[in-house]
């Protein structure tokens, strides 16, 4: 009966259970009463005996003959390797059987069955014509293999010995339409595919292989994500960057080719970023890289069942190359959003004035429409220093929490993307991060200073902000005081807390298209921090621990003030570069586009100046100029160049504000006329520079970043020989450090760094020639 029951089927592999029960209700078999019940029973009985024989289909083998699976009876696994079952052959000529699986592609994995019942198989497929990937594949798994075994023992158990497989022998259907399935119904077995390709602009293997893929993907009777019943999968590419020296001419296509399409099959299970490597040059350590972010998650996987956090919700399966991101700011990207609109503003009226940071929004809200554009002056902000009697009797409660968990400022918040740490900082990835891991180019602090975006942590100890400037996107979302009144947290909190809230932040980009594995593995050592995201870094009151915490672990500080604090300001230590905001250069014009809550704002502002003035031959200092048209640009040339006269900065940045239409929240009335054009703000720029010159101050145009209509002037201290050198040597930086301590003298001379790239200086544009570009819709731009 079983052989019949088979045949109908196209194969002669034993059925399972389910198979067979499907097969009695499809066929109506006519077996009535209990005679027959009873031989079914004893049938049954004696296939599910046969099915726990320790034997195995090997993969690949037409015969479907059974053979035991010698691959898994090294020492130290399974003795009884788990069969895998592989899908029957179809009879020849006849269709495909396909046997479509629907997995919710963004749900974690949930492994119910109990730890000692689960199995983890992993596979590592290769192609190869010279034989290098079929030693590196076989090199890799020993090696992965070797480090399985030294799991702890939970997990030593669950993980199968791994599979090299050669995709010029196997079957594609038998891996590439569905996972592999077990026919072993001890254990429930899940498998980890990993890719290891070299590329050939000939015909090869790999054009099968690709023409496969791409078939399952496109075949109407499959689901279109056949293979989300995988754990999850990872490529590594080999090529050669001399005859293909960018990834653009060809270096590795075919692997990136196969990492898109395995996203699509298996619904972004994208585990770990595409690795690429070339024998000649670096393949070594780009595999170890990739190595160990694969050991990583398989240990994840195996502990969780999961690939974690964002990871099967982040990769695109759409691969359609568009980013698809709400646009995002960072500090460096002072932005216009769009106005609130009215439907939100008499909500906002409607509500309760609990927190002092609800103030910012009730004073938003109760602005005149468009006030701002034509130029009239927002009303002063309160001076909660002042504020009346309800503050008062809150003081006497004791402090509050900046930002409690349960607050609409912690929601709003976090639903922008920062992790909320302690009750006052913050940390969010910036999109220039995400950019440079996806090698689509750096901020225009790579340019100038050589940061690598990549490595950058973008966070606050203080959300809190003593200005509500007209063009700060974080309205409504930050609170706002003239002086500290909240609990404070411990500086090792926040900095644990930040470093563990990027990291997380990271970890979530692993299944994001695009993510390269170097840079990501680089992207697991933070080496700057960009104390700006939002608030007012130095109102925290252990700014200068949280510094020296920074700097122990060798990460550079780029520390943001609006030039309202200038006690703190003066007693700040050593930074790697202090910036100050220059909003304006005049009072009426500060107070209309910062709106400080301080009534002696301007004083503390030209007091600022002057303790930047002090501090310039001890730190690196910089005027942040932030230009918005119809605020701070038009007939203030002059008033500028007095600004700089007075504080004699070592750089001053000029970058026009960036325009968001796609924010809902509140806005100052502005709008995209208020965006200045690159060729404005060069013009603004070289009007500036010419200024300077008149007044004898010696300074020049040192650098750019068009792409984010930045602009660099720089004292001519730092030009040696005629070339600029804006660069900052940040290991010179650390050891004067740890010589001289925070409070040590030296000047920012001593760590000068190289010159300044020519693709980066003034008139070159600025853009990283290592990376792609492409517009905001992840389009590629022709150079
Ligand atoms: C004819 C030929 C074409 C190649 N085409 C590419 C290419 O388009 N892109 C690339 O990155 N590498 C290319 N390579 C380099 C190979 O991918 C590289 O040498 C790889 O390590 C070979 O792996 P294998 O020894 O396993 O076959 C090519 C090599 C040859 C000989
Ligand atoms: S400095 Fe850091 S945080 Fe600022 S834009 Fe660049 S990468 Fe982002």
């Amino acid at each position: 009966m079983a052989g019949r029951w088979d045949a109908q089927l196209g194969g002669d592999k034993p059925l399972g259970e389910i198979e067979i029960l499907q097969l009695w209700h499809d066929h109506r078999l006519p077996i009535l009463g209990i005679t027959a019940s009873i031989g079914l029973v004893i049938w049954l009985c004696l296939l599910s005996y046969r099915a726990r024989e320790p034997a195995a289909y090997v993969p690949g083998d037409d015969t479907s003959s059974i053979k035991p699976a010698a691959t898994n009876s090294a020492a130290g696994w399974e003795e009884k390797a788990t069969p895998l079952k592989t899908t029957p052959k179809d009879p020849v000529g006849g269709p495909r059987r396909i046997k479509g699986e629907l997995r919710k592609p963004n749900g974690a994995r949930v492994l119910s069955e109990p730890a000692h019942e689960r199995r983890i198989q992993v596979l590592v497929f290769y192609s190869s014509l010279t034989g290098t990937t079929e030693r590196t594949a076989n090199g890799f798994s020993h090696t992965l293999t070797t480090s399985l075994q030294e799991q702890p023992a939970e997990l030593r158990g669950i993980f199968l010995k791994p599979q090299v497989l050669d995709l010029t022998q196997i079957d594609y259907d038998e891996y590439f339409i569905n996972p592999p399935k077990t026919a072993d119904s001890r254990f429930s077995v899940d498998h980890f595919y990993l890719i290891l390709l070299p590329s050939y602009n000939i015909d090869t293997i790999n054009d099968n292989l690709l023409e496969h893929l791409k078939e399952t993907h496109h075949d109407f009777r499959i689901d279109t994500a056949p293979l989300s019943g995988l754990l999850g999968y990872s490529v590594f590419g080999l090529g050669d960057r001399e005859g293909w020296p960018s990834e653009e001419d060809g270096f590795c296509f075919q692997a990136k080719e196969v990492d898109k399409w395995m996203a699509k099959l298996t619904g972004r299970k994208r585990a770990y970023p595409l690795g690429m490597g070339d024998p000649k040059r670096d393949l070594e350590q780009r595999l170890d890289e990739w190595t160990t972010g694969v050991k990583d998650v398989l240990a994840l996987v195996a502990t969780t069942g999961s690939l974690g956090d964002g990871v099967a919700g982040s990769g695109n399966a759409i691969e359609s190359d568009y980013e698809d991101e709400p646009e995002e700011v960072d500090d460096d990207e002072v932005i216009i959003e769009e106005p609130i609109t009215q439907k939100k503003q008499k909500k906002t009226n409607g509500g309760n004035i609990d927190d002092v940071e609800d103030l910012g929004r009730i004073m938003k809200a109760s602005q005149p429409e468009n006030e701002g554009t034509n130029g009239a002056a927002p009303p002063i902000a309160i001076d909660f220093t002042t504020y009346g009697k309800k503050t008062s009797k809150k003081t006497l409660q004791g402090p509050k929490e900046m930002v409690p968990k349960n607050s609409p400022t912690y929601n709003s918040l976090t639903k922008q993307g920062y992790s909320i740490v302690g009750s006052h900082s913050g940390v969010k990835i910036c999109r220039w991060t995400k950019s440079a891991l996806r090698g689509r180019g750096s901020c225009y602090k790579f340019s100038f200073y050589g940061i690598n975006s990549h490595q950058c942590m973008e966070t606050t100890p203080s959300l809190s902000c003593s200005n509500k400037c007209v063009f700060c996107w974080r309205h409504g979302t930050n609170p706002v005081g003239t002086t500290w009144r909240w609990v404070v947290d411990p500086p090792d909190v926040i900095f644990n807390g930040v470093k563990a809230g990027h990291y997380q932040k990271i970890k979530m980009m692993r299944g994001v298209p695009g993510v390269r594995a170097e840079r990501f593995a680089e992207a697991m050592r933070i080496r700057h921090c960009a104390l700006s995201l939002v608030g007012e870094p130095i109102f925290y009151p252990h700014i200068n621990e949280f510094l020296a915490m920074l700097h122990g672990e060798r990460i550079s500080s780029f520390l943001v003030c609006n030039a309202q604090h200038p006690d703190q300001l003066a007693a700040l230590k050593a930074v790697t570069q202090l910036y100050v905001s220059i909003d304006a250069s005049n009072k009426e014009s500060l107070r209309k586009i910062d709106r400080p809550l301080h009534r002696d704002f301007w004083e503390r502002f030209q007091r600022c100046l002057d303790i930047l003035r002090e501090k310039r031959f001890k730190q690196r200092t910089v005027f942040r100029l932030t230009l918005v048209k119809g605020f701070n640009v038009e007939d203030e040339v002059d008033g500028y160049a007095d600004l700089v006269e007075r504080g004699l900065p070592c750089f001053v940045e000029i970058k026009g504000v960036t325009y968001c239409g796609t924010s809902t929240s509140a806005g100052a009335g502005l709008s995209m006329a208020n965006v200045p054009f690159y060729a404005e703000v060069s013009e603004f720029v070289t009007a500036l520079d010419n200024k300077l010159r008149e007044r004898g101050l010696a300074y020049g145009i040192a650098a750019e970043h068009a792409h984010s209509c930045c602009v660099l002037i720089a004292s001519e201290r730092f030009r040696v020989g005629g070339k600029w050198h804006t660069q900052i040597d940040y290991q010179r930086f650390f050891e004067l450090l740890e010589e001289r301590g925070a409070d040590g003298d030296w000047t920012p001379e001593d760590y000068m760094g190289p010159e300044t790239p020519e693709w980066a200086t003034w008139g070159n544009g600025g853009f990283d020639p290592r990376d792609e570009r492409v517009d905001r819709k992840g389009r590629k731009i022709e150079r």
